[in-house]
């Protein structure tokens, strides 16, 4: 653990983020299980972007109609080969998170709203969460951490649909690892040889008696 906590808002809000296959929605079942809300910023950006209608006009217009399948379908293989397909090129990844972040931003609003009285402090799981300014109205961040070797084994071991070299185009499209430790508040290592299970405690105890 690395800093104190100066909590700025009226209910504790901790960010889990990290790079993908790095654990964190891992270790975010494991905060579930001792009963804390945890908003999985993945499945709800999936969810605003087949029920926020200007978000859909939005990727529509950027991306072509084949984004979709249907009215309520992602085409996710023409969307993940069109934005990180190409591991120098940077600027399809950046359209497509400034039409969805927002979205997930007011997504997470309300989410705060419902659930601020159901948990003694709230979680926010997303791999990008450094990259989107979302960390700015969290209280802290904790980064999962696991080596690269490891994440992409693990990603592959989960993901029977991706190549390692699609696990590696999408990790050009995040932070750089030492630059997410650097500005963590908290880090959970997930390198096989840490407990995840003593580190959640630890955590869970100083936010609790936090809240
Ligand atoms: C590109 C999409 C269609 C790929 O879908 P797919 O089912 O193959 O992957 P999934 O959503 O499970 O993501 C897997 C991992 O890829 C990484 N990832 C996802 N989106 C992004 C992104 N915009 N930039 C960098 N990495 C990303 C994350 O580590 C994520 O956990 C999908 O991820 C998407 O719609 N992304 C945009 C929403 C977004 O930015 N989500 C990230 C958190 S808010
Ligand atoms: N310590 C571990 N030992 C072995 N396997 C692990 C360990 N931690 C996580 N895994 C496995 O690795 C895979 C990736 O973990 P997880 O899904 O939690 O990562 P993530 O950071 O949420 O990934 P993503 O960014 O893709 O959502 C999962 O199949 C998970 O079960």
């Amino acid at each position: 653990m690395k800093k104190q906590i100066t909590q700025k808002n009226e209910i504790l809000q901790l960010g889990i983020t990290g790079g993908i296959g790095t654990g964190k929605s891992t270790v975010c079942k494991i905060f579930e299980t001792l009963g804390i809300a945890v908003y999985d910023a993945d499945i709800r950006a999936k969810m605003v972007m087949v029920t926020d209608n200007i978000l859909k006009k939005e990727l529509k217009k950027a991306f072509g109609e084949e984004v979709y399948l249907s009215e309520n379908e992602i085409n996710r293989d023409y969307l993940v080969k069109t934005v990180f397909s190409n591991q120098t090129d940077n600027s399809k990844v950046e359209i497509l998170n400034s039409i969805v972040h927002p979205a997930v931003g007011r997504d997470y609003q309300n989410w705060y709203n419902e659930n601020k009285d159901k948990s003694p402090y709230l979680l926010k799981e997303a791999a990008l969460m450094f990259e989107s300014d979302s960390y700015k109205v969290l209280d802290a961040i904790i980064v999962v951490h696991a080596p690269l070797e490891e994440r992409i084994k693990r990603v592959l071991k989960r993901d029977s649909h991706r190549t390692e070299e699609q696990v590696k185009a999408i990790i050009s499209k995040q932070m750089p690892e030492n630059e997410k430790l650097k500005r963590a508040d908290f880090v959970i290592y997930n390198d096989g040889s840490h407990s995840l299970i003593e580190q959640v405690l630890k955590l869970h105890e100083k936010f609790q008696s936090l809240s």
